[in-house]
């Protein structure tokens, strides 16, 4: 059976006058995957997460979730998602346990027994009745987390979870990730950093003003050419003789280095000695996720 697709965009666009913020993002998250949105500040994300919601329209496209499409008069079906965009929205002088039964207020169809049951979700059982304020930044990011799981969605957006974290935090919030998504929840995760979302996620859409430039699992973006690396004390001359190879292609320059990818080091080798541009040390590289996000997004 076909994994259920959870939430999808159709060439997504908003613009704002002359900024085109989001220009053609058409993504879509299957139930219970961990689903990356990564791009570099200022690249679309939040403008996206905001039509997701419902908080904006879409200049043209469509936002579908659980196959419902949402817009800011038409968005129920919202009532399946949580969010936490941005900060926690945390009350500090109150406990844990409080801040969530402040949310409870608004679901009052909730059992009270949710409360106990979401604090144990994210692991905050043992400190619910200690004031938010004393928290560490990953404790208080749980709870926010927490506040935003109280409903008990199916499917969690978070935009930048972990921005300016710590790195223990940072630690917590991944196990927490892994272990929502192991109960069944879908999470969308939106960061510009790429480690974050290599160390987490199953599959990521790499988005680069406004535009998706790549979707598919970090085994899929890896899978690239190798990169040849070309040490030389001549890298004009070195470039010269890669730029006349065909299949040659993404020829940079480094220092004393030149990168090339399509091409296997035996040709690259063979043409250099041939032009006597003799290189010093030549090697072969897979790229990592972050030559590929950063070639992406150049
Ligand atoms: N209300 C608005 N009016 C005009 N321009 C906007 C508005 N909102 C966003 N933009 C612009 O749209 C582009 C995308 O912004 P957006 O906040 O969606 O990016 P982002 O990827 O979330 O970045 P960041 O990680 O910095 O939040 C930016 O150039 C931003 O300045």
């Amino acid at each position: 059976m076909e994994t259920e697709v959870v939430l999808e965009t159709n060439q997504l666009k908003k613009y704002f006058g002359a900024v085109k913020a989001v220009e053609d993002i058409s993504l879509s998250v299957k139930r219970a995957e961990i689903y990356g949105f990564l791009g570099p500040n200022g690249s679309g994300k939040t403008t996206t997460i905001s039509m997701i919601l419902g908080l904006m329209r879409p200049t043209a496209g469509e936002v579908k979730v659980f196959g419902e499409t949402v817009t800011p008069e038409q968005n129920s079906v919202l009532k399946r998602v949580g969010m936490m965009v941005g900060a926690p929205a945390l009350l500090p002088p109150f406990t844990a346990r409080q801040n969530l039964q402040m949310m409870a207020t608004m679901h009052p169809d909730l059992p009270e027994s949710r409360i106990d049951e979401t604090l144990k979700l994210v692991d905050l059982y043992p400190a619910a009745d200690r004031k938010a304020k004393t928290f560490s930044m990953g404790m208080k990011q749980r709870l926010g987390i927490a506040l935003a799981l109280l409903n008990k969605p199916e499917l969690l957006i978070l935009d930048e979870p972990t921005n300016g974290m710590d790195p223990a935090g940072m630690h917590e919030i991944r196990q927490l990730l892994r272990s929502l998504s192991s109960e069944g929840i879908t999470i969308f995760l939106s960061s510009h950093l790429m480690h974050e979302i290599e160390q987490v996620c199953d599959r990521v859409a790499v988005v680069q003003k406004g535009s998706m430039v790549a979707q598919g699992t970090i085994a899929e973006l890896l899978s690239g050419d190798p990169i040849v690396s070309i040490h030389t004390n001549d890298t004009t001359g070195t470039v010269k003789v890669l730029e006349k190879l065909e299949n040659a292609r993404s020829i940079e320059t480094k220092e004393r280095f030149v990168y090339v990818q399509g091409i296997a080091s035996s040709q690259v080798i063979e043409a250099l000695v041939q032009e006597h541009v003799v290189p010093e040390e030549v090697s072969v590289t897979r790229p990592d996720l972050e030559s590929v996000f950063l070639s992406l997004t150049k």
